[in-house]
């Protein structure tokens, strides 16, 4: 068992390391993953979202008294899963999206989970994922019950739960934190963490083959401290790492705190 599921656990104190966990967020276009996202880091929902834009956020969490540094990766592929290796090779766990009155989104869930296994079947190595039913508010117009969600997540073996990004904030978290736990258990089994491709100042000495390799035009750093911003209520200390891909870069220029920009906010 590694160190830091030891002692520092029990003590979880100021002294902790805390984990590193990182979690991609997967799902077809319009399922709501950057609504989760954004209401788990902000407890707000945005109803709009630019959906070429694929950015990792960057979140200190207290998970089960044990603090854990949370990275987010809100994926924006197009159609298709692209580029998978992205977040394939840097996610400890994944949160697999759709949305409960679009059909062709679970379906494309089921596409995501059966990739995941793929990728945990070559490289013998699993990575926990939860499929997320979302937009409950919308139930009236579901076209997935609540039994082919569950059906569809227990052919694969995860957790499974139904959630909307507008409801309630605790339900949004409870989620996420049970995907930290989810990847904390597979950590602790195996005692060794994943290589991360970002780090917050600094690249890692492995980035530039990593950027070539996926794509990724540059990276750059934000961070929410340095936007003064009336709507973000004080309990969200959340720190914003934006990662640009090439299509991201492609659609604007300059490096900008994309979460708070042109959303509405309720
Ligand atoms: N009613 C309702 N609408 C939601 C919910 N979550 C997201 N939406 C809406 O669904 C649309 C798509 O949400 P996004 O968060 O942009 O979806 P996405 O999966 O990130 O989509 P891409 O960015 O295109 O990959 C937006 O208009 C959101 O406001 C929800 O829980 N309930």
């Amino acid at each position: 068992m590694s160190s830091v599921f030891g002692k520092p656990r029990a003590g979880s104190g100021p002294q902790s390391a805390p984990l590193e966990v990182n979690l991609a967020i997967l799902g077809r276009r319009g399922a709501g993953k950057s609504a989760l996202t954004v209401k788990f880091l902000t407890r707000r929902f945005i109803s709009e979202y630019d959906p070429n834009l694929e950015d990792t956020y960057s979140s200190e969490e207290t998970v089960d008294h044990q603090p854990v540094h949370l990275r987010v990766m809100d994926t924006a592929d197009p159609d298709t899963p692209r580029n998978c290796e992205r977040y394939l090779n840097w996610a400890h766990a994944f949160l697999v999206v759709y949305s409960m009155d679009s059909r062709q989104s679970f379906e494309d869930s089921s596409s995501y989970l059966e990739l995941l296994a793929l990728h945990a079947k070559e490289t013998q190595r699993s990575s926990p994922a939860l499929l997320l039913g979302n937009k409950l508010d919308m139930a009236q117009y579901r076209q997935v019950t609540k039994a082919e969600g569950a059906a569809l997540a227990g052919k694969f073996g995860c957790l499974f739960f139904e959630v909307s990004a507008c409801l309630d904030f605790e339900h949004v978290q409870h989620v996420f934190h049970e995907a930290v736990r989810e990847a904390r258990r597979e950590l602790e089994k195996h005692s060794l963490a994943r290589p991360l491709f970002i780090s917050e100042e600094r690249a890692l000495p492995h980035q530039a083959p990593l950027t070539a390799r996926h794509g990724l035009a540059s990276c750059t750093f934000n961070t929410l401290s340095t936007v003064s911003l009336k709507e973000m209520p004080a309990v969200a200390q959340a720190k914003l790492v934006t990662v640009k891909s090439s299509r991201a870069q492609s659609k604007r220029k300059a490096p900008t705190l994309t979460l708070l920009k042109g959303f509405k906010i309720f």
